[in-house]
C-alpha cells in the first residue's frame, strides 16, 4: 500500500479496510466446477494484481464479482455491502461506485472519446450537458490524453490511448474501486510501464484500489502492492512479490523465478 494510501486509511482507523471480500466462492458452468469456494480480500487503497495460468478462471471471478455471472454458492461483498442481499437502488449504489476496464478497451466504436467518458455519467447522473463536458475533459487529463482526443472516435486512437480513454471512462463516476482486466496487454514496453505509473499515480492521489487481472510481470513486480495467484479453482497464494518468490507450487516458481522474472529484477534493483 502506498505511504499516501496508508496514511488515508489510517484516518480512519482501519489500516485494514477491506473493499472487496470474496468468500468461500463456487461458480461452474455444467458438470464443471472453474472456482470452488474462493476466497480474497482486497484492501482500501492497495494495487492487487490477480494471475494465474490462461483458464484458470481469472475472468470467470471478475465477471463473477461484477454480477454477469452467476455463482453457486458463497458470498461476495463489495463496499460494505452482500451482493446477493442488496436490492436495486442499493446495487446502483454500489455500481456507481465502482469502475471496469475490461480487455482491449471495449470502448462504443460509434461514439467519441468525450462520449464515452460520459455514458456512466448520462446512466446515473442527471447533469446539464456543459458540466458533463467539463468533467469529461477533467477526466481525459487526468488520465494524460490531449484534449484534443475527446472528438476522436476510438478507431483514430493507438493502443495506448485507448486504453487510456477507457481508463477515463472507468473513473468518470470517481470510483472507490476499479478493476482493470489486463490494462496493459498490447501495448509495448514503454507503454505499459507508463500505464502502470498512470494506476500508482491515480492510486495515490484520488486512493483508489485497484484489482488488476494481467499476466504482465513488470505490473505484477513494479506497480502492484500485493499478488494473488489463481490455481487449482482457488486463490494459490497471496502477498508480496517475496511471498511468490517463497512459495513452492510448481507453476508460480516456474512463473516468479524463470527468466524474464530475473530479468526484470535486475532491472529494478539497477
Ligand atoms: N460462459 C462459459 N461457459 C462455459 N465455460 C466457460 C464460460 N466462461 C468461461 N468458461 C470456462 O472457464 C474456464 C476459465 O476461463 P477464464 O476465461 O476465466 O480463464 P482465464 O484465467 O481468464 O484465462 P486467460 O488468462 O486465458 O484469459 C475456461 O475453461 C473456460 O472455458
Amino acid at each position: 500500500m502506498s505511504v499516501v494510501a496508508q496514511e488515508r486509511a489510517q484516518m480512519v482507523g482501519d489500516s485494514r479496510n477491506v473493499v472487496l471480500s470474496v468468500r468461500e466462492v463456487t461458480v461452474g458452468f455444467g458438470d464443471t466446477v472453474v472456482l470452488d469456494k474462493l476466497s480474497l480480500d482486497v484492501y482500501r487503497g492497495e494495487i492487487l494484481g490477480f494471475v494465474g495460468a490462461s483458464g484458470a478462471g481469472k475472468s470467470v471471478l471478475l465477471r463473477t464479482i461484477l454480477g454477469l455471472i452467476r455463482k453457486r454458492s458463497g458470498t461476495i461483498t463489495l463496499l460494505g455491502q452482500d451482493l446477493d442481499k442488496a436490492n436495486d437502488r442499493q446495487r446502483m449504489l454500489v455500481d456507481m461506485r465502482q469502475g471496469v476496464l475490461f480487455q482491449h478497451g471495449a470502448l462504443f466504436s460509434a461514439l467519441t472519446v468525450l462520449e464515452n467518458i460520459q455514458v456512466p455519467m448520462r446512466e446515473y447522473l442527471d447533469l446539464p450537458r456543459q458540466l458533463m463536458d467539463e468533467l469529461a475533459y477533467l477526466k481525459i487529463e487526468l488520465v494524460g490524453l490531449p484534449r484534443s482526443a475527446a472528438q476522436k472516435y476510438p478507431s483514430e486512437l493507438s493502443g495506448g490511448m485507448i486504453k487510456r480513454a477507457a481508463l477515463a471512462r472507468a473513473l468518470a463516476l470517481d470510483p472507490d474501486i476499479v478493476f482493470l482486466d489486463e490494462p496493459t496487454s498490447g501495448l509495448d514496453p514503454i507503454g505499459a510501464a507508463e500505464f502502470d505509473e498512470l494506476v500508482a499515480k491515480l492510486r495515490d492521489t484520488m486512493g483508489l484500489t485497484v484489482y488488476m487481472v494481467t499476466h504482465d510481470l513488470d505490473s505484477l513486480l513494479t506497480a502492484c502492492d500485493r499478488i494473488a495467484v489463481l490455481g487449482e479453482k482457488r486463490v494459490l497464494v497471496e502477498g508480496t512479490v517475496e511471498d511468490m518468490l517463497a512459495c513452492d507450487d510448481p507453476w508460480v516458481k516456474s512463473y516468479f523465478r524463470g527468466k524474464r522474472a530475473r530479468q526484470i529484477d535486475r532491472t529494478a534493483r539497477g
